[in-house]
């Protein structure tokens, strides 16, 4: 079975193709820019020449249709024919309570998706473009719905619940959901898997830091606790988004500098983070750059972010009464070696002894990153959330089919 994955942002959409039979990429991609005045989509086909190409695509509809003919391209496409994929699979960031694992898309799906969007604004209304995007392209064939939020169900109550009042869950479900949980549940199972060890022995940390970054406490297997909240705006200081404040703050600064409630969730969303410290830039690679060269705005902005990952790291040692494996995964998780050296170095007091060498080692491959006297497993693992989607997707049509 061939099947398409489809990752959609509110102006980008990733896509990967796989061939179920072994579960080999055939072709990746990303159109950016949708709803720009110039849009680039960018096709990589395993074993031929990538192509990028600059055009006008103004809504997901078309970004989805232009990856389609590129599928099909006689030059860098990957099938003769676009009825070869038997399956679309989607990442959705927010399923609510409703979704507790992957779903077939029908009727009733999409509209408690659409529900979600208040509960997501940032997020949801992306991929629902995405979904009704295949669906117009590609009529008649099977949807998959993957939920970032999924993992995190299992989460008990005195970690889900905000300190508010109890109406507020009541009634419109304001509580703790998390986000990134196809990649902490894929790298702690990984993880497992590379220490040769049953997952429900363990106290896993995993620490997925990307653009967004999150991190798990993961006990027996499962989700006890996650750093997003509500909305994926809490938690960890990641590219431009704020994570943990007072919130008190909102309501400050909304009546000092006449904001409205957009205006506000724009600041803490796209405005905050690294950007916002660094004066710079969102991403992490530059925010290196600057504080080798001694820059003072990014030697600040990068403290701060490894401040905040080293207390997430400790709170979640409390919260499970101790860590066996620290996971690091995403982007940056995965890359930066300045940045897990310096959280490592000072979490000596669980145990944690970095191997500097081991450290300083890049592959894409799992690999340790502790040394054989450390009591805590440090690992690096590289995440693959489009073939948690691709495999979900694979197994909810198979079964129906
Ligand atoms: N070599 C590197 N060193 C430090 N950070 C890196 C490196 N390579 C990538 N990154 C960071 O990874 C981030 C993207 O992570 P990723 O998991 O792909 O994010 P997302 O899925 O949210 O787009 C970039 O913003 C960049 O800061
Ligand atoms: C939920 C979220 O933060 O996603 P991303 O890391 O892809 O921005
Ligand atoms: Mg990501």
């Amino acid at each position: 079975m061939k099947i398409l994955v489809i990752n959609s942002g509110s102006s980008s959409l990733k896509y990967q193709v796989y061939d179920m039979t072994n579960e080999s990429v055939l072709a990746k991609g990303l159109v950016e820019r949708i709803g720009m005045d110039s849009s680039i989509l960018n096709h990589k086909p395993t074993g031929k020449e990538e192509i990028t190409e600059v055009s006008e695509i103004l809504e997901h509809t078309t970004a989805i249709r232009k990856v389609l003919d590129k599928l099909t391209h006689e030059v860098h496409g990957v099938m003769s024919s676009i009825s070869e994929i038997q399956a679309v699979g989607h990442r959705v960031v927010h399923g609510g309570e409703a979704f507790k694992e992957s779903a077939l898309v029908t009727d009733e799906v999409k509209a408690e998706i659409r529900r979600l969007i208040d509960l997501a604004p940032l997020h949801n209304p992306a991929a629902m473009m995405g979904i009704n995007a295949a669906e117009l392209n590609m009529p008649g064939i099977p949807q998959v719905v993957v939920f970032d939020t999924a993992f995190h169900q299992t989460m008990p109550e005195h970690a889900y619940l905000y300190a508010i009042p109890r109406v507020l869950y009541n009634k419109y479900k304001v509580r703790r959901y998390g986000a990134h949980g196809t990649s902490h549940d894929f790298v702690s199972k990984a993880a497992a898997e590379f220490l040769d060890r049953p997952i429900e022995d363990l106290k896993i940390i995993t620490c997925h830091v990307g653009n967004g970054g999150s991190l798990t406490a993961i006990k027996n297997g499962v989700s006890v606790d996650t750093s997003m909240g509500m909305t994926p705006l809490e938690g960890l200081m990641m590219g431009t988004r704020s994570g943990d404040l007072d919130p008190a703050i909102v309501p400050y600064v909304m009546n000092k500098e006449d904001l409205t409630i957009n205006e506000v969730n724009s600041m803490l969303n796209k405005h905050s983070g690294l950007l916002a410290i660094s004066g710079i830039s969102s991403d992490m690679r530059e925010i290196t750059e600057g504080m080798e060269k001694g820059e003072a705005n990014s030697t600040l902005a990068f403290n701060m972010y490894e401040y905040r990952l080293r207390k997430y790291i400790g709170s979640y040692a409390a919260a499970m009464n101790g860590v066996d494996v620290i996971v690091f995964t995403a982007g940056v998780g995965e890359n930066s070696v300045v940045l897990r050296q310096r959280v490592l170095e000072q979490l000596t007091y669980l145990g944690v002894e970095v191997d500097e060498e081991l450290n300083k080692i890049r592959s894409g491959e799992p690999r340790r990153i502790s040394t054989a006297n450390s009591k805590v497993e440090v690992l690096v693992i590289p995440t693959n959330e489009e073939l948690v989607i691709a495999r979900d997707t694979h197994r909810i049509v198979g079964a129906t089919q």
